[in-house]
């Protein structure tokens, strides 16, 4: 047991930033890793031109890097927004005209997961219209998801940092992806358990393990307070992966913390070679 024993990839948009979109693929592969996960990185593009999906599909196949995970267009991340499928209007459009793209450009790589952020409330704007319109499009993605034998992920928040996103507790996750699975029929929802946002929201995470690691379809890890490395802050993480592990869970870990004010690729010096090999 320990981090030798699981399967981490990188997550692009929060590590190697500090690299253009395109040399961040290799730079991962240099420092060892195999796979690799992205936020939608057009964050005013859901539907960039064919060069550029190309040039980053590219990228990766070149790096030799696998992609197993993607995130749908969600806005502005990590700030101001925090998707948009909720969102009524344009963004709620954009959505829905992403959904095709990204599961095209995801099933072109092999790429399992796909995950829809939620969305912020909108001010006026009426709670249950916005969780409808939510279901129906996430309804759309998990269609689109299955068309490339992927899993549709939905991830909870934390709240401090991310006021208002409804979705802030584990149970709520679980609960609509359950919701989805049953208005699609298809049973491909899975719940994106971040250790770091449930932490900073004051979660029992050995008891949200226990409860909810067979719903699971990715986990994402950063210690807490800061968001940094493991090892930083004063989460258990080993211990905690290990009990993910004993739970059942035997899919991804993506590395999705803030590298501080080392280059990336000096970050990684608490997981083994081995396990950044994983593919
Ligand atoms: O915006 C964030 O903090 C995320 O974790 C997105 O996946």
């Amino acid at each position: 047991m320990g981090f030798a024993d699981q399967r981490f990839d990188v997550n692009l948009s929060i590590l190697f930033t500090e690299l253009p979109l395109l040399r961040r693929p290799a730079a991962a592969a240099a420092a060892g890793f195999g796979a690799v996960e992205l936020w939608w990185p057009w964050v005013d593009t859901p539907v960039p031109d064919r060069a550029e999906l190309d040039a980053l599909r590219r990228a990766i196949e070149d790096a030799g890097v696998r992609l197993v995970g993607l995130n749908l267009y969600a806005g502005r991340l990590p700030g101001p927004d925090r998707g948009a499928l909720s969102v009524p209007g344009e963004e709620s459009a954009r959505f829905r005209a992403n959904i095709d793209a990204a599961a095209d450009f995801a099933g072109s790589l092999g790429c399992g997961a796909l995950n829809a952020l939620y969305g912020n409330r909108v001010e006026g704007a009426d709670p249950a219209a916005q969780d409808a319109l939510a279901l129906e499009n996430l309804v759309l993605a998990a269609r689109a998801a299955d068309r490339i034998g992927a899993v549709l992920l939905i991830e909870t928040l934390n709240a401090p940092e991310s006021p208002h996103y409804p979705l802030v507790t584990a149970a709520a996750g679980v609960e609509l992806a359950d919701r989805v699975d049953e208005a699609s029929g298809l049973g491909n929802a899975r719940f994106l358990m971040d250790l770091y946002h449930l932490s900073v929201n004051g979660e029992d995470l050995p008891a949200v393990i226990d409860r909810y690691a067979a719903r699971t379809g990715h986990v994402q890890i950063a210690d807490n307070p800061g968001r940094g490395a493991p090892g930083t802050g004063s989460l258990p993480l080993e211990d905690l992966l290990d009990r993910l592990r004993e739970a059942g869970y035997d899919g991804w870990v993506g590395l999705e913390y803030k590298p501080g004010d080392r280059p990336s690729a000096q970050t990684f010096d608490w997981l083994p070679a081995a396990a950044r090999a994983a593919r």
